[in-house]
């Protein structure tokens, strides 16, 4: 009696856990062990029903079958709250805190402190300031409403507020997906220190070498069930990847772009300060930079979606963009698939293949053309089969319906389906999984070089992807304070070099001395 072993009870467990959606099986029994003291990574395809089995775990989804457990005890959540009030903190990719209360006050929300009829303002900032602390998150504000705060920021806010509750299980939607290279770093010791501190950690990401390096143990779904699970030591990314697609996947490695002379777009500041940048017919060009560096507002400055005087824009396509910002893209002139899909890229209650072909809807209806519904479907089913687009069984079902990744797989397709000279890809593959991403990367160096007789066209790539910028460009520049320097080929460039550029201090000047 006295020998006998105490098995500790894991900290997750779910058996059988089900969920349809129609005729789709976004999870068909799935089974998860989490251990404390572990990182348990969780992968799979765009589509495989990570997200799903996340909302069933926060209570946000209502499965059809199957039980869970925390720390040996049923649990059956009826709502968020639930998740919570039993130890479980999910720390989301999107904004889920309350965008116009203060770091302090979302810290608190939920279990607010009261002194007498009063909130206890003190006690809340006292509670805020020592979670954050322990995070070493001392530079996060606690007066600002937290809509103000980076991407980086609110998720530190969300970890607080799991640690101020007490939580013993965290869970992790695709953390470093909107992060810079420093801030993902900073996450990912984060997500070790509160393995050594005795936490179970659920890390979803499609960012394989992430999960190589930080996971003890990672379970793969594919096509919503159990496809595979590895211990650490015993896995590669090439296995992940291998067990994610069931098959073997072909590389992306791209033969570099011949420039033409004609030029696409030339880009300078007003202020003299920096470079300017060249965009060429026949070349890809990339932005690297830290989040906040102004990438994604040189695109928009362009696009005319904001007041923007320190650019200067010229070229061919440089004349006409805001006349084909439309549906973000159009015949000549350019397209941009904005790194904001869900409010700017696309129309998500509105059909799949609509949101695919708007292009070309929108200028059939402006009387230069008509798209009978079979061609629509045509060249929706097209493009659903070259991005391997899971989840479309009904091309007229609301684009909502799609999982994230399937999402921009058809925020990508609408640009390569456009005519544009220039396209503009900003964070073009945000989400999207490792195998789609070799796809959308195929497909876009095509375009560049001219496929089918079309004409080379120019594509300008923003990206915090460092890897994906080295694969794809011809030519990188890095941003840095709104200023730019030299584009200088891939080929004589690292993820280091980039990198260094990057948090430089000040932006490489004019004329090297
Ligand atoms: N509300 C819904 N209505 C219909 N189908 C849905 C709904 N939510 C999810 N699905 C489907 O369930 C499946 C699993 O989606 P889920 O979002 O869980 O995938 P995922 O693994 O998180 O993908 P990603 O990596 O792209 O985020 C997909 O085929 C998706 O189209």
């Amino acid at each position: 009696m006295t020998n006998q072993r105490v098995t500790p009870e894991p900290a997750l467990r779910l058996v059988g856990v089900s969920k349809h959606y129609g005729p789709t099986a976004a999870l068909d029994g799935v089974d998860l062990e989490v251990r404390f003291g572990e990182v348990h990574g969780l992968v799979g395809e765009n589509g495989a029903g990570k997200s799903t089995l996340l909302g069933v775990l926060a209570g946000a989804v209502r499965p059809d079958a199957g039980a869970m457990w925390i720390d040996g005890v049923a649990y059956a959540p009826a709502g968020p709250a639930d998740g919570l009030a039993r130890g479980l903190a999910t720390v989301y990719q999107e904004l889920s805190l309350a965008p116009h209360l203060d770091a302090a006050e979302n810290v608190s929300l939920g279990r607010l402190p009261r002194r007498g009829p009063l909130l206890d303002r003190a006690a809340m900032e006292r509670t805020a300031r020592a979670a954050l602390d322990r995070l070493g998150a001392a530079d996060v504000p606690l007066g600002v409403p937290v809509g103000r705060l980076s991407a980086a920021q609110r998720q530190l806010v969300e970890i607080a507020r799991g640690l101020a509750s007490g939580a013993r299980v965290f869970v992790f939607d695709e953390p470093t997906s909107s992060l810079g290279r420093p801030e993902a770093e900073r996450l990912l010791v984060l997500m070790e220190e509160l393995r050594s501190d005795g936490a179970a950690v659920v890390f979803v990401s499609h960012a394989l070498e992430e999960v190589e390096r930080v996971c003890d143990r990672v379970t793969v779904l594919r096509d919503g069930c159990n496809a595979a699970r590895f211990e650490r030591g015993d896995f590669d990314d090439e296995e992940l990847v291998r067990a994610m697609a069931g098959r073997e996947l072909a590389a992306f490695e791209r033969t570099r772009g011949t420039a033409l002379a004609e030029v696409l777009l030339h880009a300078r500041r007003s202020d003299g300060r920096g470079q300017a940048l060249t965009v060429r017919r026949g070349e890809i060009v990339g932005v690297a930079g830290l989040v906040g560096a102004g990438r994604t507002e040189l695109l928009r400055a362009y696009f005319g979606l904001e007041r923007d005087p320190n650019w200067v824009f010229e070229g061919r396509a440089a004349s006409t963009p805001r006349a084909h910002w439309r549906g973000h893209a159009g015949s000549g002139g350019a397209g941009l698939v904005s790194e904001d899909r869900a409010h700017e890229g696309l129309a998500l209650e509105r059909p799949i293949d609509e949101n695919l072909c708007l292009p070309r809807l929108d200028r059939a209806t402006r009387g230069f053309g008509w798209l009978a519904p079979g061609d629509l479907r045509r060249r929706a089913t097209r493009w659903i089969d070259a991005l391997g687009v899971r989840g479309a069984h009904d091309l007229r079902a609301p684009i909502r319906t799609l999982s994230g990744g399937n999402q921009q797989k058809v925020a990508v397709a609408r640009l390569l389906e456009a005519d544009s000279e220039l396209l503009l890809l900003d964070e073009p593959t945000r989400g999207v999984d490792v195998g789609a991403k070799a796809e959308i990367y195929r497909l876009v160096a095509e375009l560049a070089a001219g496929r089918d007789g079309a004409a080379p066209r120019g594509v300008l790539v923003v990206s915090s992807d460092l890897g994906e910028l080295l694969a794809l460009c011809d030519r990188i520049a890095v941003m840095v304070g709104g200023v730019l320097g030299a584009a200088r080929p891939a080929d004589e460039l690292d993820e280091h070099a980039l990198l260094l550029e990057a948090t430089a201090a000040r932006p490489r000047t004019r004329t090297p001395a």
